[in-house]
């Protein structure tokens, strides 16, 4: 399955992001904790090289809270700091500023002992397409806080939101165009909802889908569907489907499409159970 992608887009949205970066004291890095590694752009890790970042895998509350832990795991050996997060209710917020607190510390403390005052801590959140960007602005601006205006110097769109207490965020998120050179990658994320509708093809995409759940969780897909067996012949299975959920055309053909949705659908609303697509390399898990 070809899914198409345009690299011009990428380069501009990197260069935005690099554009940004010399206002920002920590970076959060957004990515979907069902694929934390097709949701990193790896070119970001170059460019923040220097910078103190978090990342913070959000979604929790779709994805396997014990492939979490271990994601968590793998990401804090390489000494990045990580948070699991749910942006629709805020879990994993307060973690995100004491993080942020921490990564801050020798900075802070520098100031002090030169006589300066304590800096607001400058916050970005950089992420691919629908990973939740905004709504995790919404989360950390939630209690109290005000915009703050332009900078001198600063591009006038930019605007500054107060947080609480010692913080503040850049309000316009860094959007990053998600690296798939590979198809699997591509595959999960319009699985998971990152490329738009139209730029694939959703019946091939439900039939990866079931493949993959045939293999990660097969129970949860024979039981959501009502299915009594699961066979390698992903095009009777997702038919097998359509007939259980009445998605018949005339002369009782399955309407492929219309159940392909259905499944593509109920995955993304986590209606099958908490599931992540990606496990952290092995040797991470030593
Ligand atoms: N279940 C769940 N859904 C979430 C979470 N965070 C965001 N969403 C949903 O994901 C979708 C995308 O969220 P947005 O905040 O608009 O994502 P974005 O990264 O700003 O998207 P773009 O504007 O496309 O770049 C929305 O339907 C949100 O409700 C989360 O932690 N859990």
């Amino acid at each position: 399955m070809t899914i198409q992608w345009y690299p011009g887009h990428m380069a501009k949205a990197m260069k935005k992001v690099k554009n940004r970066l010399d206002l920002i004291d920590v970076v959060i890095e957004l990515l979907d904790a069902r694929i934390p590694i097709s949701s990193r752009n790896p070119d970001l890790d170059q460019l923040l090289e220097d910078k103190r970042r978090i990342i913070a895998l959000n979604k929790k509350d779709l994805a396997n809270q014990g492939l979490t832990n271990q994601w968590q795991e793998y990401f804090s050996n390489q000494g990045i700091s990580v948070a699991a997060m749910n942006s629709l209710n805020g879990k994993g917020v307060k973690k995100l500023f004491a993080l942020a607190n921490q990564l801050m510390v020798d900075k802070q403390k520098e100031l002090a002992a030169q006589g300066r005052k304590r800096k607001d801590i400058r916050l970005m959140i950089v992420g691919i397409p629908n990973v939740g960007k905004s709504q995790l602005i919404n989360q950390l601006s939630q209690k109290g806080a005000t915009r703050t205006g332009n900078k001198p110097g600063v591009t006038k769109a930019q605007q500054w939101i107060k947080l609480k207490e010692g913080f503040e965020l850049l309000d316009t998120p860094g959007v990053l165009w998600p690296k798939f050179e590979e198809q699997e990658v591509g595959v999960k994320l319009a699985i998971c909802g990152a490329i738009k509708e139209g730029n694939f093809d959703s019946e091939l995409l439900a039939y990866k889908l079931v493949e993959m759940l045939q293999d990660i969780a097969p129970d949860k897909l024979k039981e959501r569907f009502k299915l009594d067996y699961l066979t390698s012949d992903t095009y009777q299975l997702v038919a097998d489907i359509g007939r259980k959920r009445g998605c018949l055309q005339s002369g009782g053909r399955i309407d492929r499409d219309r159940v392909s949705n259905i499944i593509l659908r109920e995955f993304k609303e986590g209606k099958l159970g908490r599931l992540t697509l990606e496990r952290p390399p092995k040797e991470a898990n030593k």
